[in-house]
Order: C-alpha cells, then sequence, then structure tokens
C-alpha cells in the first residue's frame, strides 16, 4: 500500500512515523525546512519512551512521488488551499484522502443529510475550489484525538492520546475504512470506525472552538484555562450554543460543556496547536474551528452572541497580529 502524509507537522509526522515504523511504506510530500529534515533524519518522533526514527521518501514534488493509495492530509485548514496543487497530483481515482483536521471540514455537509445537505460553507471552502479537488467520494474523515507539537521541522513530540476515528462523509460502513482503522491500530494508534463522523467532528470542535481561540486571547496553557471559573463560564455559554447548532443539523451533543472541558483535561495537553502557531506568527485556524460554526448557526437560525464574542475579539487581535 502506497501511503502520503501532505502536511508533515506535529499530526502528520505523528502518523507517518509510526505507519513507517510499523514497516508501511509511508512517504511525505513537504517543502522548505521540513523536507530538509526529512531528507537528512527521516521521520522523528519523540515519544515518552524515546525516539522513534523510520525512513521516508520525501519530496517537494507530487509527480515523483506518484499516485497513491492513501494520502493522509494533515495541513491547517488555511493551509489547504495553497497545498491543492501538490494534492490533486498524489490522487487518482481509487486513492482515499483521510482527512486528518480539526473544524468543521469542506465535506460535512456532504452525503450527511439533515437541513444543510449539500452546502458549502463561505467559512471552509469559499470558491468551491477544495470540494471540486478533493470530492467527498475520495474522502474519509478522521477526527484526530491526540496532542503533538513540532518541536523543530520534521521532529515530532507526541504529548497526549492515539484517538483516531475514521468515518465515510456518507455514513457509510465500508471496507476501504476498516482496512485503514486496521492499518493504523498496527501502527499503535486506537483507531475507530464510526458510521456518523460528523458527530465526531463536531464533539471534536465543541471543544477546540473555545480552547484554541481562548488560548490565542490569553496566552494561556490548557491547565491554566480550565481551571479559571470565569474563563470556563464564557467557554461554556458559547458550547451551549454549539450545542444547539449541532442538535439541529443531526450532531447532537450527549455531554454537558463541563464533560467535554475533562476530556481536554485528560488529555495532558499544554498548548494548542492554534496558541503553537500564535506564538510562532503563524496564520491561525480560526475559520473552520470559529468562523463556520457561527456561520452554520446562521443557516440553521440558531443565535451565537458568545460565538460571535469569541470570533470577534480572536480575529481582531489575530488580524492586528498580523496572523489572520
Ligand atoms: N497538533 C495537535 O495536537 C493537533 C492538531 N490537530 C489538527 O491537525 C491539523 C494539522 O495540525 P498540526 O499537525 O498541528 O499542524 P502543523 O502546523 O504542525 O503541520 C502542518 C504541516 O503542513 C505543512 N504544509 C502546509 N501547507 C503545505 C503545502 N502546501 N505543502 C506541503 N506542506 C504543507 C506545513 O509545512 P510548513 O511548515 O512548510 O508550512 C506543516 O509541516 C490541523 O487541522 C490541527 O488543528 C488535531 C488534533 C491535535
Ligand atoms: C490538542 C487539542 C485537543 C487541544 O484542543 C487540539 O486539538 C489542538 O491543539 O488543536
Amino acid at each position: 500500500m502506497r501511503i502520503c502524509v501532505l502536511g508533515a507537522g506535529a499530526v502528520g509526522g505523528f502518523i507517518g512515523a509510526r505507519l513507517a515504523a510499523a514497516g508501511v511504506e509511508t512517504s511525505a510530500l513537504a517543502r522548505g525546512e521540513t523536507l530538509a529534515s526529512l531528507r537528512k533524519h527521516g521521520w522523528r518522533l519523540q515519544q515518552q519512551d524515546g525516539l522513534l526514527t523510520a525512513p521516508v521518501l520525501a519530496s517537494d514534488d507530487a509527480a515523483e512521488l506518484g499516485v497513491q493509495d492513501v494520502v493522509v492530509l494533515a495541513v491547517k485548514a488555511h493551509a489547504l488551499p495553497s497545498a491543492l496543487p501538490a494534492l490533486t497530483g498524489l490522487i487518482g481515482p481509487d486513492t482515499a484522502v483521510v482527512a486528518a483536521m480539526n473544524g468543521v471540514p469542506w465535506w460535512f455537509f456532504e452525503g450527511f443529510g439533515g437541513p444543510c445537505e449539500g452546502r458549502r460553507l463561505a467559512s471552509v471552502d469559499p470558491d468551491g475550489r477544495i470540494a471540486a479537488a478533493v470530492p467527498a467520494r475520495s474522502t474519509v474523515g478522521c477526527v484526530v484525538h491526540l496532542s503533538a507539537s513540532t518541536s523543530e521541522p520534521g521532529l515530532v513530540q507526541h504529548h497526549g492520546g492515539t484517538r483516531l476515528i475514521l468515518g465515510e462523509p456518507d455514513t457509510s460502513d465500508s471496507a476501504r475504512v476498516r482496512e485503514l482503522a486496521a492499518l493504523l491500530g498496527t501502527a499503535g494508534f486506537q483507531a475507530e470506525v464510526s458510521t456518523e463522523i460528523q458527530r465526531q467532528v463536531w464533539y471534536k470542535l465543541w471543544g477546540n472552538m473555545t480552547m484554541n481561540p481562548v488560548s490565542v486571547l490569553t496566552g494561556a496553557t490548557a491547565d491554566l484555562i480550565l481551571d479559571d471559573e470565569l474563563v470556563m463560564a464564557f467557554c461554556h455559554a458559547a458550547m451551549q450554543e454549539a450545542s444547539e447548532i449541532g442538535g439541529r443539523i443531526g450532531c447532537p451533543v450527549a455531554e454537558r460543556p463541563e464533560d467535554r472541558s475533562q476530556v481536554t483535561r485528560r488529555l495532558g495537553l499544554s498548548r494548542t496547536s492554534m496558541l503553537q502557531d500564535a506564538e510562532a506568527g503563524r496564520p491561525i485556524e480560526l475559520d473552520a474551528l470559529v468562523g463556520a460554526v457561527r456561520e452554520i448557526g446562521a443557516l440553521v437560525g440558531v443565535p451565537t452572541p458568545h460565538i460571535d464574542a469569541l470570533l470577534g475579539l480572536t480575529r481582531l487581535g489575530a488580524r492586528v497580529r498580523g496572523l489572520y
């Protein structure tokens, strides 16, 4: 099986390194310093029990890597449009694109049913270019319940969690998803199959849509955010709005916001991926994580005053700092 990681950062590097170390040929489409590092050192993953390394074929040229059986797509949502030319070079009619990303994805309403079926979100795929380049039938949703970072280009640090949830956008039970989950299982992931992947996406997003922007607004690590009563009251009010939206679109959340925050606490996370980006002066993934929730709220008629405030404050702060 030919697997290529596009987006060999924290999540892509984690998945790539573990697959390669498990004996699965896993290449990387990378650029700049990450490409140089992969070519020099191969995959490198710092885990609690030591440094895992594995060889990798890395290139910035999709033609050199060729059409893949599986592409693990792990770029930040805002980087996806610029990655499309490379991505399309890796995709053939039978390629599965495993979208291992946070936020509302471009394929979210493709084949899912409900009041927003077929809807394209302006905050996610403004001109429809992503959906045109990566059709839903080529896509496998992947919800990433783990925490990782890169301490330097090509060197991944694992902080906690190994859970990946995979599912078809049209909610069918497919052989390819079961095979992928089994493969990831052999690489040491807690890989699960879901026939309601949108619901899993929404549940994960329910945590990220507050923790990530609040970490950027405050500069605080997750433990400090979770320990602050007033900040968490605000987060839970925003999550309540998202829960209401989820109920309307077929993604009901069975938990209270407080329960979801405990899940985040157990992950042992320090800096959210959005805080890592802000601190490094990189653009932040705000549209897919917060803007999209607000947009869906407006579509289904749920008022979102707390989400609006969160988006407005984070967006303005990010604009001033050149991060948005
Ligand atoms: N980090 C975490 O703990 C978690 C992250 N997530 C989600 O996973 C997704 C990936 O996040 P994360 O791994 O943290 O992100 P990173 O920023 O660590 O990695 C993204 C990688 O994508 C690369 N990239 C971007 N555009 C291109 C391109 N055109 N061609 C080649 N490579 C490209 C970047 O390369 P370059 O450096 O050259 O720009 C970078 O190496 C996000 O949606 C995030 O929210 C989900 C759960 C946990
Ligand atoms: C690690 C975690 C769960 C924090 O919300 C995450 O998804 C991120 O940092 O983007």
